[in-house]
């Protein structure tokens, strides 16, 4: 099995991982838009829910996309296509990928101009992860205007470590997932 290669900032934990996902519709033949990609472990473990399965990952950083590239290779994601740029701008310009069914954001800078292209092309199911309580704000009042706001959940999630023998926890940085829906979708 290959091991992920990591980035600042990434990859998104795996609990934080599972919820996210468990509020998308993921389905087979689904475009899945990776937003702010950074190691592209989002889209890995979406991509093992579902067949014949569409990635679209993008990442204003370019370290981010060569460590996504390496790791979609080794974890055999064929069908993608790796955008370098801010996301609301790569989303425009790249309308002729297809539709959107599922978007994941786990980079939220200008994420009011990233949830405006994003409802524009008519993305069914998103799904933002926020660390800051602004960020988690922005959103939601975003999502409120366009809308498409559906729930706000907070994790924390409590890791368990080995100490002298024994097991202590210790708590990780609070996430927040905020899940935007169309209503007819
Ligand atoms: C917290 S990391 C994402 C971690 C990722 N989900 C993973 O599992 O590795 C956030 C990433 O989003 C990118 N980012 C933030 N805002 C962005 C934007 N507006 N457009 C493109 N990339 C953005 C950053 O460069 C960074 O790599």
């Amino acid at each position: 099995m290959s091991e992920l290669l990591h980035i600042s900032g990434g990859p998104t934990k795996p609990e934080v991982i599972a919820i996210s996902l468990s509020k998308l519709d993921l389905k087979d033949g689904i475009t899945f838009y990776d937003v702010g990609c950074g190691t592209g472990a989002v889209s890995i473990e979406a991509s093992k829910t579902a067949r014949n399965f569409k990635v679209v990952a993008i990442d204003a950083r370019e370290e981010a996309i060569e460590v996504a590239r390496t790791n979609f290779r080794n974890f055999g994601i064929e069908d993608v296509t790796l955008i370098h740029g801010e996301s609301s701008e790569a989303i425009d310009k790249n309308a002729d990928i297809g539709s959107i069914d599922c978007a994941f954001v786990g980079g939220t800078k200008n994420i009011s101009k990233v949830l405006d292209v994003l409802y524009e092309k008519k993305a069914r199911n998103i799904v933002v992860n926020a660390v800051r309580i602004e960020t988690v704000v922005t959103t939601m009042n975003k999502m409120k205007e366009l809308g498409i706001f559906s729930e706000v959940v907070h994790v924390t999630i409590t890791r368990g470590y080995e100490l002298t023998g024994e097991t202590m926890f210790k708590p990780e940085n609070p996430v927040y997932i905020v899940v935007g829906k169309l209503s007819n979708a």
